[in-house]
C-alpha cells in the first residue's frame, strides 16, 4: 500500500495568494511563483507514470471550435503527490480566503478535477476558448516543464492578448464563474512551444460527486 505523499512546500504563502485572487476581477488571470525544483520533480516522476491519450483535437463547431495539440491524463492517482499538491492548494486557497473581505467566493471550493497536459515541442497548443462553465472560483494550472506562451485575450481571434508569466513551477490562476459574484468566463490560449511542455490543472467541477481531492486522497483512518 503506498503511503500519502507528504503536502509540498509552497514559494507563495497566504498573504501573496490572496493578493493574487484580489486581482483576479480586474486581470482576469495572474501568475506567481509556487514550487520549488525539488517539487517540481517529484510531481513530474508521477506525472511520468500517468496513462495518456490524445486530447479531442477539435471541440465545438463553427465559430465556437477550439483545436487541442496535446496529450491529456485524468487518472490522477488521489494518494500521491499530485494528490497532495492539490490538498495543500486546497488549503492554501481557503486560508487565502479568509484573509479577504468581502470573501471572494461565497460557495463550496473544493479542488476534485486534476489533470496532467503534455505538448510536444512545436505544438499547436490550445486555441482561445473559455474553460467549462462547471468549473467555478479558480483555476490553477501549475507548469512542471518546458516553455510555452499562456496568453489571457479579448475573444476567440485571440485579440488583445496579454501574456501571464507561466515559467515552471508558477502557478497561473484565471478567475471562473463564481468568484466576486462575476459569472463570465476569460478567453485564454496556449501557443508557441519552444519546448515540450508538461502543466498540470487542478479546478473544481460542479458536475462531480460530493468530495474532493481532499477528502478522496485520505488513507482509511488518515
Ligand atoms: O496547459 C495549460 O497551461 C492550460 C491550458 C488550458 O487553457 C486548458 O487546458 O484549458
Ligand atoms: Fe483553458
Amino acid at each position: 500500500m503506498t503511503l500519502t505523499s507528504e503536502p509540498p512546500a509552497f514559494e507563495s504563502g497566504p498573504a501573496a495568494l490572496a493578493e493574487a485572487i484580489a486581482r483576479l476581477p480586474a486581470e482576469d488571470a495572474v501568475s506567481l511563483p509556487l514550487l520549488g525544483g525539488d517539487t517540481v520533480q517529484g510531481l513530474l516522476d508521477e506525472s511520468s507514470t500517468l496513462t495518456y491519450r490524445p486530447a479531442t483535437p477539435v471541440i465545438g463547431a463553427g465559430e465556437r471550435r477550439v483545436w487541442q495539440d496535446c496529450e491529456v491524463s485524468c487518472a490522477v492517482p488521489r494518494e500521491g503527490a499530485l494528490g497532495a499538491c492539490a490538498r495543500r492548494l486546497q488549503d492554501a486557497f481557503h486560508e487565502a480566503f479568509a484573509l479577504l473581505s468581502p470573501t471572494p467566493l461565497a460557495e463550496r471550493f473544493d479542488i476534485n478535477d486534476l489533470i496532467v497536459q503534455r505538448y510536444p515541442k512545436g505544438s499547436g497548443g490550445i486555441t482561445p476558448h473559455r474553460d467549462h462553465i462547471a468549473y467555478r472560483g479558480l483555476i490553477s494550472v501549475i507548469t512542471l516543464s518546458g516553455i510555452c506562451r499562456f496568453a489571457v485575450c479579448r475573444d476567440r481571434s485571440a485579440a488583445e492578448a496579454r501574456p501571464v508569466p507561466a515559467p515552471v513551477g508558477w502557478l497561473v490562476l484565471m478567475r471562473g464563474p463564481g468568484l466576486y459574484g462575476l459569472e463570465d468566463r476569460p478567453f485564454h490560449f496556449v501557443d508557441r512551444f519552444t519546448e515540450p511542455r508538461i502543466s498540470v490543472g487542478f479546478r473544481h467541477d460542479r458536475r462531480a460527486p460530493d468530495g474532493s481531492v481532499a477528502t478522496l486522497g485520505l488513507s482509511p483512518g488518515g
